[in-house]
């Protein structure tokens, strides 16, 4: 019997790390060519292990979008950079990102000290983001910082925004990988259950023009899930203190309805079926620091 994929098909796991804001989800996601993972310009909005699949006729990647690392100032500090960690040692590469419009500093130095420790052997791809923001002399210097920064697998300048060079990146990836039969039915984006992904896109919807400090207190729950002839969603959204719930609201309630709006239309698109969502906004005291709240809210 032939195998129905070809002989040097090329099949396995990436993840990006870098620096907070950096462009690591954009990339995901201009990878995949579609939205899966939740986009910000806050830092550190990423919160769950969203897997993009890129689909070739050539090979099979599977994008793992892992959280910043970052000090751990409360457990769920300490158990999103546990996640990051364990997400490092088990890709068969890494894609090492840092941005075009900023200079290789410390930050990035630290992150490949600690991936260094979990992935010694890990091959890592270096990637230059954001390099429609930057001149080609800036980019240049910028090329030559990174390959002193680490001993990359290549080195390789890419846009997501206007996608130059991702063509070129997913080839780079899928070089790394070990030969191998896909890992997931083809047309498949991404393995994260619906109502993750349901819960990510209220969450983005939520954090959306909020100040500073309120990402981290910020939590969804997908309560419920009735189908019928528009499918029924109630979700919950936890914050940490009575004022961080007024602003969520907002005025006579025009904030939340902008976010239930907003994340509706997301919804809707995913799963291509017309969406009514009953949005809640509950006080939960410090449940960054409550295991048992954690537990209850996923993490
Ligand atoms: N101009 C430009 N902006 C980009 C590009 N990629 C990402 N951005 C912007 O940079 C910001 C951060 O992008 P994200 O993809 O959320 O960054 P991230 O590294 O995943 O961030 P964290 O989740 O905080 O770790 C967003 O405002 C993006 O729109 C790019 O190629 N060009």
């Amino acid at each position: 019997m032939t195998q129905p994929w070809p002989e040097d098909f090329r099949s396995g796991f990436a993840c990006f790390v870098g620096r907070p804001n950096v462009g690591k989800s954009t990339l995901t996601n201009a990878l995949v060519g579609q939205k899966v993972a939740i986009t910000s310009s806050r830092p550190q909005t990423t919160r769950h292990a969203i897997r993009g699949i890129v689909h070739r006729p050539d090979g099979q990647l599977v994008v793992v979008d892992t959280p910043g690392l970052h000090k751990p100032r409360t457990l769920l500090g300490e158990r999103l950079n546990d996640v990051v960690r364990t997400t490092w040692a088990e890709v068969d590469v890494v894609g090492f990102c840092a941005p075009a419009d900023q200079a290789v500093g410390p930050g990035d130095r630290f992150i490949i000290s600690e991936l260094r420790k979990v992935a010694d052997r890990t091959p890592v791809v270096g990637i230059l983001t954001k390099t429609d923001l930057a001149r080609p002399e800036v980019i240049a210097g910028r090329l030559l910082e990174l390959q002193e920064l680490a001993d990359f697998a290549e080195i390789v300048p890419v846009s997501a925004v206007s996608g130059k060079q991702v063509e070129l990146l997913t080839d780079l990836l899928l070089g790394q990988m070990p030969p191998g039969p896909p890992l997931y039915p083809e047309g498949e984006l991404s393995d994260e259950p619906e109502t993750t992904m349901i819960a990510e896109f209220i969450r983005e919807a939520a954090l959306e023009g909020v100040r500073d400090e309120l990402p981290h207190s910020l939590a969804v729950v997908v309560e419920e899930m009735e189908e019928g002839r528009t499918l029924k969603i109630r979700a919950e959204i936890f914050v940490e203190r009575p004022s961080q719930k007024a602003i969520v609201i907002g005025r006579g309630g025009s904030r939340l309805k902008e976010v239930g709006t907003n994340s509706r239309q997301q919804i809707e698109n995913m799963l291509g079926t017309q969406v009514h969502l009953d949005l809640f906004v509950k006080v939960a005291k410090d449940w960054q620091r409550d295991p048992r709240q954690l537990r209850k809210l996923g993490f």
